[in-house]
C-alpha cells in the first residue's frame, strides 16, 4: 500500500485554481521532493492532503484512509510542519513537547529532546521570545518527535542556518532508513537534490513532472566547456548530440546529450588546454521546465497531468 495515493485530487479557490486534478502515488519509505516556486500550489497540496482544506474534486488516501472523512486516523500517523509555525507564546519548548506527548498518550519526549539538541535549540525560554529560525526548529521537533510513519514538511529549512539545514537533511535520511515516508515541499533545489528519491515539479497548481531523481538528472544534457590550444579541426557544434554550441576564439561551450566517450573520441586528435563535462543539476531540470513554459503560449500551457504509480 502506498503511503499517499491521490486520484484527481483538486482544490478550486473562489479566486482561481489552487490545485489541478492530481493523481499521484508515494511509496512508503521514500523521500518525495515537491518542488515549485512561490505560489505554485505546494501549501495548497499539503493542506488538502491533510484534510485541512476540503477538496473540490477527487480523493486522497494516506495509508489507505480517506484524508477528509478519516482525518483523525490519518493525523495519528502524520508529523506535520506547516509553512508558518504558530506557537503559544507563554510556554517553553519543553512544556510544549510535554503537552504534545501527553495528547498522544505518552510522557516520552526523549526523541524530541534529541532532535532539539541536534538542532542546537534551547528548550528553556518562552516561545514568544524565540527568533523565526528557532520557532522553525520547535516546529520541526514537534513534527519529528513521535517518529510518525509520514512526515509532511512545508519548507522545513526555511530560516535555518546552514548547519541546522544540514542536520534536518540528516534527520530526514534517518527517518527514511527507519522505513518512514517524507513529503518534502521546498523551493530550495539543492536540498531536495541531496535527499529525495523522487521529485515532483509543480507549477501553477499543476504537477508538470515526476521522476526519480537519477532519471531526472540523467535525462538532462551535460554542460561542455573546451579550451583548445590551437584552432580545432573538429566542428563540435555539428556533432549529433551537441546543442547550443558556441565558439569564441579558442573556447567552445555547449550542451551535450550522450556518453562522454563519444565526445572524448572526437576531441582526442585536438591539442587541448582544458576540458570539462558537468552533469546537470536539479536546478537545470527545474529551470528547464520553466523555460519550456515561457516558450509556450498561454493556451498550450499545462498539458496532461501525469499519473504516477
Ligand atoms: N485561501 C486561499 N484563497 C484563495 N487563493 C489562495 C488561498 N491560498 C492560496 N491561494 C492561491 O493558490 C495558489 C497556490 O498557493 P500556495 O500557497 O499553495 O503556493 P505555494 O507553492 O505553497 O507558495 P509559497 O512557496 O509561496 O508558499 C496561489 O495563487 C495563491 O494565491
Amino acid at each position: 500500500m502506498n503511503a499517499i495515493e491521490t486520484s484527481g485530487l483538486s482544490k478550486l479557490y473562489r479566486r482561481g485554481v489552487g490545485l489541478h486534478p492530481l493523481s499521484l502515488g508515494i511509496a512508503a519509505g521514500e523521500i518525495f521532493g515537491f518542488l515549485g516556486p512561490n505560489g505554485a500550489g505546494k501549501t495548497t497540496t499539503i493542506r488538502t492532503l491533510l484534510g485541512f482544506l476540503h477538496p473540490t474534486g477527487g480523493e486522497a488516501r494516506i495509508f489507505g484512509r480517506d484524508v477528509w472523512r478519516e482525518r483523525e486516523a490519518v493525523h495519528a500517523r502524520v508529523g506535520y510542519l506547516p509553512g508558518e509555525v504558530h506557537l503559544p507564546r507563554d510556554l517553553s519548548a519543553r512544556e510544549l513537547l510535554e503537552r504534545c506527548a501527553r495528547l498522544r498518550g505518552t510522557h516520552d519526549i526523549t526523541y524530541g529532546l534529541e532532535v532539539a539538541r541536534r538542532l542546537e535549540l534551547d528548550i528553556a525560554p518562552r516561545l514568544g521570545t524565540l527568533s523565526k529560525g528557532n520557532r522553525q526548529k520547535v516546529g520541526l521537533v514537534l513534527a519529528l518527535m513521535p517518529r510518525p510513519d509520514l512526515l509532511m514538511l512545508d519548507e522545513p529549512t526555511d530560516g535555518l542556518d546552514p548547519l541546522a539545514q544540514e542536520t534536518v537533511l540528516e534527520l530526514l535520511r534517518e527517518a527514511r532508513a527507519e522505513g518512514r515516508t517524507v513529503f518534502l515541499s521546498s523551493h530550495v533545489l539543492s536540498e531536495v537534490e541531496r535527499v529525495a528519491d523522487r521529485v515532483g515539479i509543480i507549477r501553477r497548481g499543476q504537477l508538470v513532472r515526476v521522476d526519480e531523481l537519477a532519471v531526472l538528472t540523467a535525462s538532462l544534457p551535460q554542460r561542455v566547456q573546451v579550451r583548445f590550444a590551437a584552432p580545432p579541426r573538429v566542428n563540435l557544434a555539428a556533432l549529433p548530440g551537441m546543442a547550443e554550441g558556441r565558439t569564441q576564439g579558442l573556447d567552445f561551450q555547449g550542451l551535450w546529450r550522450g556518453g562522454a566517450d563519444a565526445l572524448i573520441r572526437a576531441l582526442a586528435p585536438e591539442p587541448l588546454v582544458s576540458f570539462s563535462l558537468v552533469p546537470s543539476t536539479l536546478e537545470d531540470a527545474f529551470l528547464g521546465e520553466y523555460r519550456l513554459d515561457e516558450d509556450r503560449p498561454d493556451s498550450e500551457r499545462g498539458g496532461e497531468v501525469p499519473h504516477v504509480a
